[in-house]
């Protein structure tokens, strides 16, 4: 019998994080120190603690972070005055407003006006027509987590079907241009989509992200499958559960990323990452 392969964003995650700190440190020693400004907008209790966990990530890797939390009442113009601000920053290599804004703000108005070599997120227009154009030059953290987590499990995509379910511009999107860029055949399913389990069961690559919990059962895959889950719910119980029902697609699969431990950390890893990146230009 074939055991399941575990794919452990915490364990790379890890070793990201070791590697960045040699960078850092040689940009240290040149008198580079690379700083990361993160935005907070609000109150939203799991935005708080993805935000002190990149600060946490980002000190840990000897990455300088700027933290500006505004309040909830927060205007647009505010918000665009604090970005124009550290745009003209030569100490900031890398600009983050944490997802989602209160409604007031229109986040794709605030997202275009970071500066596109700033812009660690890849959420800038530019930085996604790139992307688009396999020419990418920020990435999005999670789907570029997952294109490294594939990667270092040799897991090829070329020529596979990958069937993405979700199309956020956070990960549905980006995810599906990252998987065409690498050669997969891809497809792109959605809350909207005709007979999506259907699809689902013809993936050799299957990415969740669709904010339902556990909506992926056993009969919706085929023996063999890859499975990336990116979601992140409370149970009834109150536990953190993905998108796939792990103890039911498991035992199926060749390989599946766990929720928590998969694709969360990989995140705020690539985060870190992009911001050295920036800094070494
Ligand atoms: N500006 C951005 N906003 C948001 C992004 C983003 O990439 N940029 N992504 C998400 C939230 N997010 C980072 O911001 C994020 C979410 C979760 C994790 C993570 O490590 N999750 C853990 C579980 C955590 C828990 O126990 O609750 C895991 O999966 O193991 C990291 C980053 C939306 N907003
Ligand atoms: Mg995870």
């Amino acid at each position: 019998m074939m055991m399941t392969e575990i794919l452990d964003g915490r364990a790379l995650s890890h070793k990201i994080r070791q590697q960045l700190k040699q960078r850092t440190a040689r940009l240290r020693e040149r008198g580079i120190v690379p700083a990361l400004a993160v935005i907070l907008v609000g109150t939203d209790s799991a935005s708080q603690i993805y935000v002190r966990n990149k600060h946490r990530a980002a000190a840990e890797v000897g990455l300088a972070t700027h933290d500006f939390k505004l309040p909830e009442t927060t205007t647009e113009e505010e918000l665009l005055a604090l970005i124009a601000k550290l745009n003209v920053d030569p100490s900031i290599h890398g600009i983050l407003v944490q997802l989602p804004l209160p409604p007031q703000i229109d986040s794709a108005k605030i997202t275009a006006e970071i500066d596109p070599s700033k812009d660690v997120d890849g959420f800038h227009p530019l930085n996604v027509g790139q992307l688009f154009l396999n020419n990418p030059q920020s990435l999005p953290c999670t789907p570029h987590g997952i294109m490294r987590l594939l990667a270092e499990h040799q897991i090829d995509v070329a020529g596979k079907h990958a069937v993405v379910v979700g199309r956020s511009n956070i990960v549905g999107r980006p995810i599906a241009a990252l998987l065409l860029n690498a050669d997969a055949t891809v497809t792109v399913t959605h809350s909207k989509t005709a007979n999506l389990r259907e699809l689902t069961r013809q993936a050799d690559i299957l990415i969740v992200a669709i904010g339902r919990a556990e909506f992926i059962k056993a009969a919706d895959v085929k023996p063999g499958v890859v499975v990336v889950d990116v979601g992140m719910n409370r149970n009834a119980a109150g536990k953190l559960v993905g998108d796939v029902d792990f103890t039911e697609v498991e035992p199926i699969a060749e390989a599946i990323t766990p929720v928590p431990g998969g694709v969360g950390p990989m995140t705020i890893a690539l985060l870190l990452e992009q911001t050295v990146k920036f800094a070494e230009r």
